[in-house]
């Protein structure tokens, strides 16, 4: 499993602002949303493109364009749809599917509520969508699932990580045969006694969508 946690002053100012408690709702979306359109440049930058010939107003002229089968993103709902439209407007012929996925509060084990998802993945590029990676569990079993159906390269978003989570991915896929990727604004220092990321930013789905 590889993480890059990309390293660039505008996605560092963009943080800092999501984390402040004074931040509120509206603009917590659109952090949000810029964010991931950041992230995204660095996280497809394997994605497969194959080789076109266009016409330029003088001459044809050899370029690219994503390759088929198009990529899949996959938001896991709810925190993740907030980063959707940010990652669309990047890959905007990407397909779409959705996994509804809650952490419980005292166990802290992920439940899946809701999925669709294509049946058959295989040869899929897949992009997941979370903006908080804690213990892992959430995101382990999304990739899971998504290599169950025949997915065979997966790259997880998210906006912040825990250096326990990633290192639960880590042992979740040692040595699998198809690339896991964890793409992040930043690897903050440790889980508290609740399973939060600190000094992280809060409940992300609250923070975009309210207490429910
Ligand atoms: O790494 P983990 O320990 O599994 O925790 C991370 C998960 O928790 C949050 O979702 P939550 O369960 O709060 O659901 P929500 O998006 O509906 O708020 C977050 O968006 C991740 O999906
Ligand atoms: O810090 C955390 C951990 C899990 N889910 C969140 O939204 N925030
Ligand atoms: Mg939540």
């Amino acid at each position: 499993m590889e993480t890059l946690a990309v390293d660039h002053p505008l996605i560092a100012h963009k943080l800092t602002m999501l984390r402040d408690v004074h931040t509120d709702s509206p603009t917590f979306r659109r952090l949000a949303d810029e964010l991931v359109t950041l992230l995204a440049y660095e996280a497809t930058r394997d994605v497969r493109v194959a080789e076109v010939t266009v016409e330029t107003p003088l001459v044809p002229a050899q370029g690219v364009q994503l390759a088929s089968p198009k990529p899949l993103v996959v938001p896991i709902l709810r925190a993740g749809l907030g980063m959707l439209d940010g990652m669309t407007r990047l890959l905007p012929t990407a397909e779409v599917g959705f996994l509804g996925m809650i952490r419980d509060e005292g166990s802290l084990q992920a439940q899946t509520y809701a999925t669709r998802l294509p049946e058959d993945l295989s040869g899929r590029q897949c992009y997941v969508l979370d903006p908080m990676l804690a213990t892992g569990g959430t995101l382990a079993a999304a990739v899971k699932l998504l290599f169950e159906r025949g997915a065979d390269d997966v790259t997880a978003i998210c906006l912040l990580a825990a250096p326990e989570g990633l290192k639960h991915m880590e042992q979740e896929f040692e040595g699998t045969r198809a690339p896991v990727r964890v793409v992040t604004a930043a690897v903050d220092s440790h889980l508290n006694d609740q399973g939060f990321i600190m000094p992280g930013l809060g409940d992300a789905g609250d923070r975009l969508y309210g207490v429910v």
